[in-house]
């Protein structure tokens, strides 16, 4: 399968943050979620992806060409979501419609009004007078009419209630049926991307931990749960992260195939949440 979105070394400083030589490589026809705590870096490294924001170094290649050298073809076949509103505030949706579609050589005005009347839009309001949520339903018709193959958001489903979170993940599934479609989104809410996605990307603090299938992630970490006598030998086994009560320990293993016939007696493996594996990455060992 061919690669929709290549990343090569890439680096960029902002004031006090640094995106340290970030590579990975997304196929099309599947859905990536990138993962990593506030201030990881996830919304820079999105802003790179569209050229928003200038890397200082390394290569970003979408749909095998570098923005350089062709960045209005790369972003006609984007759609992009992201919070920032990038509207008319003050114009109804239909206006701020007319003023967008001129602008996508794809522009589909029949997916657009089948998502505004899926999404219960009221077209004449302005957009200032919108709820969070409804915005973030506009970004999302607006950015699937123009049939774009990569879709690209950051954070869609934050402000969202679950009803249409469900009904967006929903969406983003029946996008890449075809094989022929990719989506990329971030997002806080883990147990979507356990649903959905079908590769992980884990940032912390402007690095990559890991960017892996998503099967791949689960058979590599386990926890281990025990009394907290084995606390010791547990952490000799170098633990990603643990956590330790008077009378019971939890740890994050990696690298499970090894470590696993090392374990002591006495403890149990247990399949992690993606919320494991962060929370244990980023606190380490605590007690
Ligand atoms: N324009 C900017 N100038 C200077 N620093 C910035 C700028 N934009 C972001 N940063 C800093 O870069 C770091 C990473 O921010 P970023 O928004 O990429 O993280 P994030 O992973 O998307 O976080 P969150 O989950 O909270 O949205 C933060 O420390 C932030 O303050």
């Amino acid at each position: 399968m061919e690669n929709i979105m290549e990343v090569n070394g890439v680096s960029k400083g902002l004031k006090d943050f640094q995106l340290s030589n970030l590579s990975f490589d997304f196929k099309k026809g599947y859905i990536m979620g990138l993962i990593g705590p506030n201030g990881a870096g996830k919304s820079t490294l999105i802003r790179c992806l569209m050229d928003l924001a200038k890397i200082d170094s390394g290569e970003i290649k979408l749909f095998g060409m570098t923005h350089q050298e062709n960045t209005k073809d790369i972003k006609q076949r984007i759609g992009f979501v992201y919070d920032e509103s990038h509207f008319y505030e003050e114009f109804s949706l239909e206006k701020n419609k007319r003023i967008i579609a001129p602008f996508y050589k794809h522009w589909d005005d029949e997916t657009f009004y089948s998502y505004t009347k899926k999404f219960h839009l009221p077209l004449k309001m302005k957009l200032k007078h919108l709820s969070k949520g409804m915005k973030m339903k506009f970004a999302i018709a607006v950015a699937l009419a123009h049939h774009p193959e990569l879709i690209i958001l950051d954070e869609p489903t934050a402000g969202l209630d679950p009803v249409f979170r469900r009904e967006l993940l929903d969406i983003l599934l029946e996008i890449i049926q075809d094989d022929k479609k990719s989506v990329f989104f971030s997002t806080h809410i883990t147990t979507d991307l356990e649903q959905v996605a079908d590769f992980i990307t884990f940032m912390n603090n402007g690095e990559i931990i890991f960017s892996k299938e998503k099967d791949a992630i689960f058979e590599d970490y386990k926890i281990v749960k025990g009394p907290s006598e084995l606390a010791g030998e547990i952490q000799s086994l170098n633990p990603v992260g643990m956590r330790k009560t008077d009378v019971s320990i939890e740890a994050l293993i990696t690298d499970v195939h090894n470590v696993a016939p090392l374990l002591p007696q006495g403890v149990q493996l247990e399949r992690p949440t993606l919320e494991d594996i962060m929370y244990y990455t980023v606190k380490g060992i605590t007690s």
